[in-house]
């Protein structure tokens, strides 16, 4: 298993071994004791698996507050996304700042996005799909959001999201200054 930083401190890339054969591959996605001698101590409670049919497909920028706040642990079964973390901790050096990275099938990639930080993606492929883990439950009235394409974070997102497939909450998602309950 390889990891590697990213520019944001906590914000951590992981890529386990695949082992290849005839018949394809096998692969350990997630093991807990590595996982924390990794530097990624988190008990994860939930799996989510979202998959997303057109390309340019635009998820994010959420997190969730208190009790719920959750760490995730994202990649990538089928298709290619371009995975996004943002700071939203007030006193932090980095606040406002992100980082992205492409996850794919192809390339087996995890991110881990530490409570602490909003999450969105953008799909790079047709019916990509999605599996993370979350280091709390869902909780719908914990749930908050910025906009993803705020000018003030400023993200480079890849060309695919001209035009840009969204929910009716990201749509009206408030800029990072309006943004309730940052950390
Ligand atoms: C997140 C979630 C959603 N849902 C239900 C609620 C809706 O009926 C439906 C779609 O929810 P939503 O539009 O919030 O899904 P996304 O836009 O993919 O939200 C996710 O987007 C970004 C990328 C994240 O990091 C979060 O995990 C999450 O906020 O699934 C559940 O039942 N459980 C859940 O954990």
């Amino acid at each position: 298993m390889r990891v590697d930083a990213t520019s944001l401190p906590g914000v951590q890339l992981i890529t386990p071994v695949r082992h290849g054969d005839a018949r394809g591959f096998f692969s350990e996605t997630y093991v807990e004791s590595r996982y924390e001698t990794a530097g990624i101590p988190v008990r994860f409670v939930q799996d989510n698996h979202a998959m997303s049919a057109a390309i340019g497909t635009v998820r994010g920028l959420h997190w969730q507050i208190g009790a719920n706040a959750q760490d995730k642990l994202v990649r990538v079964t089928r298709g290619a996304i371009f995975d996004v973390a943002v700071d939203i901790r007030r006193a932090s050096p980095t606040f406002g700042q992100w980082v992205g990275v492409e996850l794919s099938a192809a390339n087996w990639s995890q991110l881990f996005v530490p409570i602490g930080f909003a999450h969105g993606y953008c799909t790079l492929h047709p019916d990509t799909e999605v599996l993370y883990k979350t280091s709390a439950v869902y909780d719908s009235g914990a749930e908050r959001s910025v906009r993803w394409d705020d000018p003030a974070i400023g993200i480079s997102w890849p060309p695919v999201v001209d035009p840009a497939l969204l929910s009716n909450k990201d749509r009206i998602a408030p800029l990072l200054a309006d943004a309730q309950d940052l950390f």
